[in-house]
């Protein structure tokens, strides 16, 4: 999925030096939706301290600065993304020393800015972010919202960090919203990908190989959201566009509609809201 080659890159110092604390899956995800932008790799760096996961990135990312010392990587660096899990969060920010002014932007669910605030040693600008791991090709969407101390320099640093592995940069004044966001886009992807799952099941138990139902059903959401994206019809419109009086579409909206979907699919967003909260509940308590 990483592309091989990186587009030239002539506008290389102004690009800020991005420090990644922890290279899992969205380090990985952001890392290489930047690197495929151009944004140059020198410029790029992660620390890990799970060899076997350090080794996989070092092979992905072969000119990207690596360590497993956290401490190392910030170093100089003008952008910090904490991406660790959030259970963790609380004792890696303890240990981590500072410049004055550097930007911190955090992606953990949940965990909030008033608490990593607290666990820092020095006051900085921080940044809480939501992005996803479509980030990697691109498409990404990522929900952002900004601390007292991130200067307008910043906002645009950040904005400009994560345009570049997203379709879809949207800043929040309101800190709760990114708990929604969380519901929504952050956790989105695996909705979809259920979806998928269901609709190519349902093609292979009727007959389909599993290559044609999985290039039918991805095509279809393809094309669908783009038609989403692009027509002036809204959301219910478009609907009832693929929906015949009395013809098939009918019958699986009404099946589907009787088994409650759309509020299955509205509890299932706030329920990984609400999962953000407990988590920043549990993680905040001193
Ligand atoms: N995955 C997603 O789609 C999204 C995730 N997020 C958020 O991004 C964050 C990371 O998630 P994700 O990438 O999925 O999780 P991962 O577990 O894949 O990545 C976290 C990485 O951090 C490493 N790590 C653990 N302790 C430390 C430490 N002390 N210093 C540095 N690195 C450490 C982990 O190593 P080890 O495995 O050894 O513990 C792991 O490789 C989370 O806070 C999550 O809420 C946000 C949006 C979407
Ligand atoms: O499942 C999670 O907790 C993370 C946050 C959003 C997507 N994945």
């Amino acid at each position: 999925m990483i592309p091989t080659t990186q587009p030239n890159n002539s506008d290389y110092t102004n690009k800020p030096i991005i420090a990644f604390i922890g290279a899992g899956n969205m380090a990985e995800a952001v890392i290489g939706g930047l690197y495929a932008s151009g944004h140059p790799t020198s410029r790029l760096r992660f620390s890990e301290p799970y060899e076997p996961r350090r080794e996989y990135m070092e092979s992905k990312f072969p000119e990207c600065m690596s360590a497993t010392d956290n401490n190392k990587v910030i170093k100089d660096a003008d952008v910090v993304i904490l991406a660790v899990k959030p259970q963790v969060l609380r004792q890696v920010v303890a240990d981590l020393i500072f410049e004055s002014n550097t930007l911190i932007i955090s992606i953990a669910a949940g965990i909030r800015t008033t608490d990593i605030l607290r666990w820092l040693k020095t006051p900085q600008p921080l940044v809480r972010c939501m992005p996803n791991t479509p980030a990697l090709i691109g498409e990404g969407a990522v929900g952002l919202y900004a601390t007292d101390r991130v200067s307008e320099a910043q906002r645009d640093t950040t904005v400009g960090i994560m345009s570049a592995v997203a379709k879809e940069v949207m800043w929040v004044d309101k800190e709760s919203l990114i708990d929604t966001i969380t519901g929504m886009s952050g956790s989105g992807p695996a909705y979809y990908f259920l979806f998928m799952e269901a609709m190519t099941n349902a093609g292979i138990s009727a007959g389909l190989t599993p290559e044609q139902a999985k290039a039918l059903t991805v095509q279809t959401c393809l094309g669908a959201a783009k038609m989403a994206q692009q027509s002036e019809d809204d959301l219910a419109t478009l609907r009832k566009k693929v929906t015949s009086p009395n013809g098939t579409t009918e019958a699986a909206l009404k099946s589907m509609e009787a088994a409650n979907i759309r509020q299955i699919i509205q509890d299932g967003v706030l329920s990984a809201e609400r999962r953000g909260k407990e988590i920043a509940d549990e993680m905040g308590r001193d």
